[in-house]
């Protein structure tokens, strides 16, 4: 007997080593029991010290993988990871108005945790003009909501304010990551919905280097929920839980900002 399961889509670069971009975005949907699905934009060589290449993937593929995926599966929601230039910001906003495959969460990689490049600068006027607007939910962490806002963010209400301006650019709802308030026992998130209800996520902030790919991950958990038709703000709430159960149950993996452990949350809610 089979089970129809819901099928999500990850529109991103690989990370050779694992941690982050697609390869994280699937263990990610496969922990959350989805069927997870990617169009490749770019190839990292890349392991937990740095990224030590970049290939971007011409048009013409992009283009194909979509094609491929919309003659054959029915994709319930879809996000968006490293995009590294604007050719191929306007590629994927050309491919996704094209398709149906529901709301999308945009997550605007711009720099790796080791401090690598992985969007140009030149593609930050086609995010805040082509990209956002299609937004459902986009999740930059501090500096990225700083780029596209154009807001200095020191205080809460310079996140707040930093959110509304997002919206205003057309993103339905903000979750503005706090990974990078680093002079905090505290991790803390905020999000702007839809309706203008706001909530805060306060956890406790572990002291660890191994966080690499915890911005993707958290968008994975939420648009593998907004697959399978839950609602955002719980979605929210679980991917803050997945979070932190993988940050505190570490693993030694690499020498650098190590990965996170994909499987804890799914162990503990045996
Ligand atoms: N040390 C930490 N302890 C607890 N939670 C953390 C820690 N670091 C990050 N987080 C949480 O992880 C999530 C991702 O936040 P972060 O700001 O690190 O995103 P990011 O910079 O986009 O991540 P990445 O670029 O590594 O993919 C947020 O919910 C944040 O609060
Ligand atoms: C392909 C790819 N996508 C995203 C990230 C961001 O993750 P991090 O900031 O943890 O390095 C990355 N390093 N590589």
């Amino acid at each position: 007997m089979s089970t129809r399961v819901a099928q999500v889509l990850t529109i991103a670069g690989t990370d050779s080593g694992g941690g982050a971009g697609i390869q994280a975005d699937m263990k990610t949907m496969q922990e959350r029991h989805v069927f997870s699905t990617c169009v490749v934009v770019a190839v990292t060589a890349q392991n937990t010290l740095g990224v030590l290449d970049v290939e971007v993937m011409p048009k013409r593929i992009i283009d194909k993988q979509f094609e491929a995926l919309a003659d054959d599966f029915d994709i319930k929601a879809a996000k968006t990871g490293m995009l590294a230039n604007a050719e191929v910001v306007h590629t994927v906003v050309e491919n996704y108005k094209k398709y149906n495959f529901g709301p999308l969460v945009v997550d605007p990689v711009m720099i790796a945790k080791g401090g690598a490049k992985l969007l140009s600068d030149n593609a930050i006027d086609a995010v805040q003009n082509e990209l956002i607007p299609l937004a459902y939910l986009i999740t930059p962490n501090l500096p990225e909501a700083e780029k596209l806002s154009g807001i200095t963010i020191n205080s809460i209400d310079e996140v707040k304010l930093a959110a509304q301006k997002l919206q205003e650019l057309g993103a339905k709802n903000v979750l503005i990551k706090g990974g990078h308030f680093d002079n905090s026992s505290e991790s803390r998130d905020y999000v702007l919905f839809e309706n203008g209800e706001e909530l805060e996520l306060v956890g406790q902030r572990f002291e660890t280097n191994n966080t690499h790919g915890t911005g993707d991950t958290i968008s994975s958990v939420i648009v593998s929920e907004l697959a399978k038709g839950r609602d955002l703000r719980k979605a929210i709430k679980t991917g803050k839980q997945f979070i932190n159960a993988s940050i505190e149950h570490g693993i030694e993996v690499g020498h650098g900002h190590g990965p996170l452990n994909h499987w804890a949350f799914s162990e503990e809610n045996k």
